[in-house]
Parts: structure tokens; sequence; C-alpha cells
């Protein structure tokens, strides 16, 4: 069996075609980095209201175990928030764009990079909400998230809020992160590819090839350190430049995760 990738695109400038999936991955020597909102996950009405389907709820571990631990989800949710939706699983991760860190489930540490929001600032960005009822706010503590999926309406009046009070406060270590319905404001500083460079200098990932599929725009970060790294990158229900393939939906990253396991009990076979 052909224990490397097929089905990449060799020239990384160009645009990704249909479907291009990796076929099969050896697992004794990648790291699996795995975004969740769009890529691991469909989207729901809500933050609180995605599920973790029963299938990819039993493979994730399976292929935590089978890569020696070198599994990780790298989200923009913080830590306790992915922990909740996958319990009662734990994997390494990384949070909040790469303002925290677990690097192994048997310690169990968690690295934090970004300090609290500072308490003003927080109920500032907070108070957007008063624009429209619709408005959630995810408050994680270091990070502020806007969500305005069920007001997409009012969208520009929220990135105009926001630049108000950046204008007001031009020194402030933040920045805007736009995603998915999402405006976050975040500490500067880290990001999801400064969050992967540092797990993949830790045991077990270190030494091990990176494969790391997202969905969006913040995911870019990601997509552009790949090749330093010897590693690959998948987007998710888009085309995105730079990347290696393209997976057309969450179920089908779910269902191509679900493969590997199969794969490499073929290899053991
Ligand atoms: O980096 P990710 O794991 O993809 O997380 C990105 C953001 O995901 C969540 O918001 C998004 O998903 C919600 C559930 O599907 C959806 O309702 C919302 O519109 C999306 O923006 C999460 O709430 C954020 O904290 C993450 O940054
Ligand atoms: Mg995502």
């Amino acid at each position: 069996m052909n224990q490397g990738v097929t089905g990449t695109v060799p020239n990384k400038t160009a645009s990704v075609p249909d479907d291009v999936e990796p076929r099969t991955l050896p697992l004794g020597t990648s790291a699996l980095l795995l975004d969740i909102d769009g890529t691991l996950l469909d989207l729901a009405p809500s933050p609180s209201e995605v599920r973790v389907p029963p299938k990819l709820a039993s493979s994730l571990p399976r292929l935590l175990s089978r890569t020696g631990g070198a599994l990780a989800l790298v989200s923009g949710r913080s830590l306790r928030d992915i922990d909740r939706i996958f319990a009662p699983s734990l994997f390494p991760a990384v949070g909040g764009h790469g303002a925290e860190m677990r690097i192994s489930v048997e310690s169990e540490a968690v690295a934090a990079h970004a300090p609290p929001m500072n308490p003003d600032l927080m109920r500032r960005f907070a108070a957007i909400s008063e624009l429209h009822p619709g408005i959630l706010v995810e408050n994680k503590g270091y990070s502020l998230a806007l969500h305005f999926r069920k007001a997409p309406d009012v969208e520009l009046a929220i990135y105009d809020r926001v630049s108000a009070i950046r204008a007001e406060l031009p020194n402030a270590p933040i920045e805007v992160l736009p995603g998915k319905f999402v405006c976050e404001i975040k500490h500067s500083g880290f990001t999801k590819a400064t969050g992967v460079t540092e797990l993949m200098s830790h045991e077990p990932f270190k030494g091990r090839r990176p494969v790391f599929i997202g969905d969006d725009v913040t995911d870019e970060t990601v997509f552009a350190i790949m090749p330093d790294m010897r590693g690959l990158s998948f987007s998710v229900g888009r085309r995105a430049q730079g990347v290696d393939g393209h997976f057309q939906a969450p179920r089908n990253v779910r269902a191509w995760l679900a493969r590997l396991l199969d794969d490499e009990r073929a290899i053991a076979e």
C-alpha cells in the first residue's frame, strides 16, 4: 500500500481543483492538526448548538492513540469550550486562535499566552451587542467574539463601532479578527500559526509531518507556514490559495478521518 499522501497539487500557487483530498497518511509519522467549526463539525446557528457526530467521537480518540498523541484541535474556541464540546474525550489543543495551548492530555497542563482583556475594554466591546437582540457575545476572557449570524444586517454597524473604539485607543494591543458571521476582538501577538509553530516544537509532535485542515480566513495563517514545516494543508468548503487540496464539507473530513483508521488496519494486516 502506498503510505504517502496522494492527490496533492504540485504547484501550490495554482488554484485547487475540486475535492483533492489526501488518500491516506502514515499515522506513525504525521501530526494531525484539525480546526473544529466548519472543519470537523457542521456549522450551527449558535456556538453552543454544535454537535459531535458519534462516528467522529469514536474516530478522534483512536486517531489520537494511533498517532502516539500527535493529534491536536486548533481552534478559535477556548480550551474550556473545546473540552465541553468533546467531553468526555480530551485532546491536545491550541485554543483562542493561539491564546492558550495544551500539548498533552497526560499532563493536562495549559499554557496561557494572552492575559485577560482589560475589563473596561471588554465592557465597551460587549456593549456593541445592544445594537440588535440577535447579536450574541462570546466572552473568552482574553478575547471577545460578537456573533451576528442571527442578525446579518448589522455586520457593518458592528465593525463601525469596533473601529470607533479602537480609534480612541490606538495603543491598545488588540486586533480584529473577522470570521464566519463573527467579529472577534483579540490580543495581538498570537495567531493559530504561532500556536501551531510552538506545538510542533514539543514531543510527540516534534519531527512529525504536520497535516492541517481548516475552513476559515483565520486558518490561512497556518496554511502559510505549512510549506516551511514540510507540512500539508487542506481547506474545507472553499478553495483557499496555497493549500494542497480541498474537502467539500465537514462530513467529507469526518469520512476521511474514519478511512485513515481503516487504511492503518489494512497496513497492519
Ligand atoms: O477555529 P474554529 O474551530 O473554526 O472556531 C471558529 C469560531 O467558531 C465558533 O463560531 C463559529 O461557529 C458557530 C457554530 O457553528 C457559528 O454559530 C458561528 O457563526 C461561527 O462564527 C466559535 O463560537 C468561535 O469562538 C470560534 O472562534
Ligand atoms: Mg473553522
